[in-house]
This record gives C-alpha cells, structure tokens and sequence, in this order.
C-alpha cells in the first residue's frame, strides 16, 4: 500500500453549504498534485479530509491502507506529526518563538532532544533558503520568509505527505515561484508526495496532476 491516499465518496456539510459531495480521489506516492477549482469548489475542506484535520460525515480516507476518518482526534494528530507535512497560506507559526523554533518544535513534540532538534531544524532552514531569519521572530518576517520557514517547518520530520494551502497566496509571483520550487525539491528528496490547494495556473503547471473540484465533486474539465 505505500504511502498512497484515497478519498471513497466522501461528503462534507458546513450546515446548509454541502462542501463535498461524494467525492473520490486516490493519490500515488510521490505524486504531486493540484487540487484547483473555482472559490468555494471544496479545495481546502478536501485537504483537510485528507490530512486528518477533518473528518468527513460519510465516506472513507484511507492513507497507507490504514482507515483515517474513523480515528479519534488523538489518534489522527498523532497520524499527522508522524507522517505529514502542512504548509498554510499565512504561515501559522508561533508568534513568541524564533523562526528556528518554530522549525524545531514538530521534533520536539516528537520527544527529541532541544540541541539535536535545533541542530536540524537549523539544516532545514539552511535547505529552504531562510537562515539568515533564523534567529528572527514570526512578525519581523515578510511574506515570502514567512512561507520558507513554515516549509521548512513541515519539512523537518521528513513527511511522507506534504499538504499546502494556497503555500503562494500571500506572495507576489517571484517569491511565490522561489516557495514552490523549494517546496518541491524538499519534497523530492525524501521522496515525499505533494497535495497543495492552489487557485494559481503557474502552481498548477508544476504539478504531475490536477484534481478539478466544482461544487464539491470532481470534474474532468478545467476550471
Ligand atoms: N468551517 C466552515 N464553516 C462553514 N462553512 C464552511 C466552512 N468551511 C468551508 N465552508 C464552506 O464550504 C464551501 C467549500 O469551502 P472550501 O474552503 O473547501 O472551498 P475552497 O474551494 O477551498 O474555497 P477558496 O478557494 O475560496 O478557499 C464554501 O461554501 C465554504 O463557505
């Protein structure tokens, strides 16, 4: 089974809004994909699916031939520091901790030790063309350093799955193209699949394959 995830006839409902609507999808490892679509198509709440953030009301996820959407929270967060990498659109890094903790703490969450993890959260910083940060906070940051250390972040536990939401939203096309390609160079030395959400046709051109959601399910056509 490898690291393949699959997505059976899944549905999500947020009230009245049906975000997905049967949806099924299986993605290879080592596989980069895009999931496009228009505004409100379901991308980010199937990410979410996938990666256990979410669980879907029917339907089945499976990663690694392994039942997702039926594990308890504790089960799924533990599934996700083990085996998955998450890059947001905002970053989301602790505000209080310098860019090379933050980098460091998937490590220690892990239980290792603090020299060992900021020994190798600082290599992962070096690796995504941010240490000059290193030692710098969350708001001291731009954009663009911003994005490289929440990707060295969701790098340094070398993840079988990397998930991004919109990784290049906030960025203007040269440091959102320097994020992504970093993004998948990382992603291809640990032979590491990629799932990133993107409303951007230069970030869909990267990818091995779309997936094209339309209220909810997928679509062959193009959005
Ligand atoms: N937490 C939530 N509460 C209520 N409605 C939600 C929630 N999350 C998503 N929705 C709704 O579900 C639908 C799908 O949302 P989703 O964020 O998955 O779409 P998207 O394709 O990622 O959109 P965008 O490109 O605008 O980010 C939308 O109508 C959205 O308003």
């Amino acid at each position: 089974m490898m690291s393949t995830l699959e997505a059976w006839q899944i549905e999500k409902a947020f009230g009245r809004t049906h975000a997905l609507r049967g949806l099924s999808a299986t993605i290879e490892p080592g596989e980069v994909v895009a999931i496009t679509g228009p505004s409100g198509s379901g991308k980010s709440t199937l990410l979410h699916c996938l990666s256990g953030i979410m669980r879907p009301e029917t339907g089945e996820v499976y990663y690694a031939g392994q039942r997702v959407d039926t594990l308890d929270e504790a089960a799924r967060t533990r599934l996700r520091r083990e085996h998955f990498g998450i890059v947001f659109q905002f970053g989301r890094l602790v505000p209080e901790l310098t860019a090379a903790e933050n980098v460091a703490l998937p490590l220690l969450f892990d239980r290792h030790g603090r020299e060992e993890a900021m020994t190798v959260a600082r290599a992962w910083l070096e690796e995504a063309g941010a240490i000059e940060v290193a030692d710098a906070r969350p708001l001291e940051l731009s954009g663009g350093q911003l994005q490289r250390v929440a990707v060295a972040r969701a790098l340094v536990t070398a993840p079988k799955i990397i998930f991004a939401d919109e990784p290049t939203g906030a960025l203007d096309s040269v440091a959102g193209e320097r994020v992504l390609s970093l993004l998948l160079a990382a992603a291809r030395l640990n032979n590491a699949t990629v799932v990133i959400v993107t409303h951007d046709n230069q970030v869909a051109a990267y990818a091995d394959r779309e997936i094209v959601l339309r209220d909810g399910v997928t679509t062959g056509v193009p959005a």
